[in-house]
């Protein structure tokens, strides 16, 4: 027995089992069994596009206001459902109490609330064609989409897919994480008991097979993706065979540029949020430090001195500032990227090690790390590694910098910090990514859009350009005159 007990696909507004083989989850934390998964099969997966559509001819034949009142009220329930939501997640994630009321349960409330506002907004265009014609665009509905989520922010990922999803008149069929599905079954459930028709946001639990099944489905128009850039690559392949559309929130290497004018105690803040925020498990993390050479002893001695004070431990106890990694194997690919940076001559400042004594060696608890004398040959600087894992480079023009920075398939975030004005917003255009923080890092409010370029991404999730990530627009041609014909 579970402590969280058998979990089953909802399709339709009915909680089904389905056909594809169960497995159990675990929790990080304790390494033990949390909840049991009743998976779905390509025919549940079929299920669940039928009735989205059917779903969403109801929805879309609702008033603007109407539609826009149900994603309120979804808003104002995450927000009652706040702490109970927060607890589910800590549970299957490993996240800190400290951060998911406001980092996930937040932001997916308010991303309901900023959707549930623009909806009614969500004009066309009018074109003046001169005395006897104009045309217009109206926005339209794909459809049904199709939304794959990775395990680090489960509530918040089903709910920045799924709100302009529905603010633009789609339906959602989701799939969440194996690794966590507890919470975006709870988001469906509050979209249903917030007036939405039963089967406007279906979820479909399991892992590649399942998302695969929504990546090939004639029935889906679009597919958004967040997770990794092989899965990425292989989930647009799939979309392509019926021409999908597609969103890919994909991973990253993105760098910090910290400067010698910089407040030195703000700087390491951001490198500290860039790397050890959830663990270090986000896509946009900072992890590759580059510190101008006068500052750079400065900001080390300081970033290895508060990174030592982080108390690791039960995600449960609001003292608690780092979880455990999401399971054993990602502790163990995150632990071998140490191995590697040694190997490679990096110099391990602090942490990197399991945690094998006391209650913490039951999950899959370690410490954050910091590496110095980085080069950007070395694998831990080059590829993503989804830990608490900083890597420290050193630079001494503003050009190196950004020639450095701009060395790498990846594209998602970088971060700058300068007092000076003109610089900030110089390397502001000149670095490639999709999102740049000047004097901060990692935070996301739902108005700005967010999402990568290069290999880390395409499309953006938030802001009104969510909208036309999720929408089309047709155009409409009226003639005014006499039709002529040459013949
Ligand atoms: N750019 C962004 O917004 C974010 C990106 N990420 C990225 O996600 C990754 C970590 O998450 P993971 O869950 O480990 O990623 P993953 O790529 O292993 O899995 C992501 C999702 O895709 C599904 N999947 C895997 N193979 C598939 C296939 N062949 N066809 C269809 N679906 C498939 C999985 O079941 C899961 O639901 C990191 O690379 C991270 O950077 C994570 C959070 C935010």
């Amino acid at each position: 027995m579970t402590s969280l007990g058998r979990l089953r696909n909802h399709i339709g507004g009915a909680h089904r089992d389905g056909t594809g083989a169960a497995f159990v989850t675990i929790n990080p934390t304790t390494g033990e069994p949390l909840a049991e998964v009743s998976a779905a099969s390509p025919a549940e997966v079929d299920d669940a596009v039928k009735a989205a559509a059917v779903a969403q001819a109801a929805w879309i034949a609702r008033p603007p206001a109407e539609r826009a009142r149900v994603l309120h009220r979804v808003s104002e329930r995450l927000r009652d459902k706040r702490m109970e939501l927060a607890r589910i997640e800590v549970l299957d994630a490993g996240k800190p109490i400290q951060e998911v009321p406001e980092a996930d349960i937040d932001s997916a409330a308010d991303c309901f609330e900023f959707f549930a506002g623009v909806l009614q907004g969500a004009y066309g265009e009018h074109i003046d064609l001169g005395p006897d014609a104009f045309a217009y665009t109206r926005r339209q509905p794909l459809g049904v989409v199709g939304g794959i989520g990775a395990w680090n922010y489960p509530i918040q990922i089903a709910s920045w897919k799924t709100a302009p999803a529905l603010a633009a008149g789609n339906a959602m069929v989701f799939k969440p994480s194996e690794l966590t599905p507890v919470s975006a079954l709870a988001l469906s459930e509050i979209i249903e008991e917030a007036g939405a028709p039963p089967g406007l946001m279906n979820v479909v639990l399991g892992g590649r097979e399942v998302g695969s099944a929504l990546a090939t489905h004639p029935g889906i128009a679009k597919i958004s993706l967040t997770g990794s850039v092989p899965t990425g690559a292989k989930v647009m392949e799939a979309a392509a065979g019926t021409l999908k559309h597609v969103t890919m929130e994909l991973g990253g290497k993105s760098p910090l540029i910290v400067f010698d004018d910089a407040d030195i105690d703000d700087a390491v803040s951001a490198a500290m949020l860039g790397n050890f925020y959830t663990q270090g498990e986000i896509c946009s993390n900072a992890t590759r430090v580059f510190v101008q050479r006068g500052v750079h002893n400065a900001f080390l001695d300081r970033a290895v001195r508060r990174t030592e004070a982080i108390r690791v431990g039960d995600p449960l106890d609001a003292q608690t500032q780092m979880g455990p990694m999401i399971s054993g194997d990602h502790l163990a690919k995150v632990l071998s990227y140490v191995e590697a940076g040694k190997a490679e001559g990096a110099r391990l400042m602090t942490g990197g090690e399991r945690i094998v004594e006391g209650p913490l060696a039951r999950g899959y608890f370690m410490r954050p790390a910091i590496f110095a004398d980085c080069t950007d040959d070395m694998r831990i600087v080059g590829e993503e590694i989804f830990g608490p894992v900083m890597s420290v480079l050193t630079f001494d023009s503003e050009d190196e910098a950004v020639a450095r920075a701009n060395a790498t398939p990846y594209g998602l975030a970088a971060g700058v910090m300068t007092r000076d004005l003109p610089r900030a917003h110089r390397m502001a255009a000149a670095l490639q990514a999709g999102v740049v923080w000047l004097n901060a890092y990692n935070l996301t409010p739902v108005a700005m859009p967010f999402g990568g370029t290069k290999m880390s991404g395409i499309g953006r999730e938030n802001g009104l350009a969510a909208l036309d990530f999720y929408s089309e627009r047709k155009s409409v041609y009226v003639n005014l005159g006499g039709v002529e014909a040459p013949y």
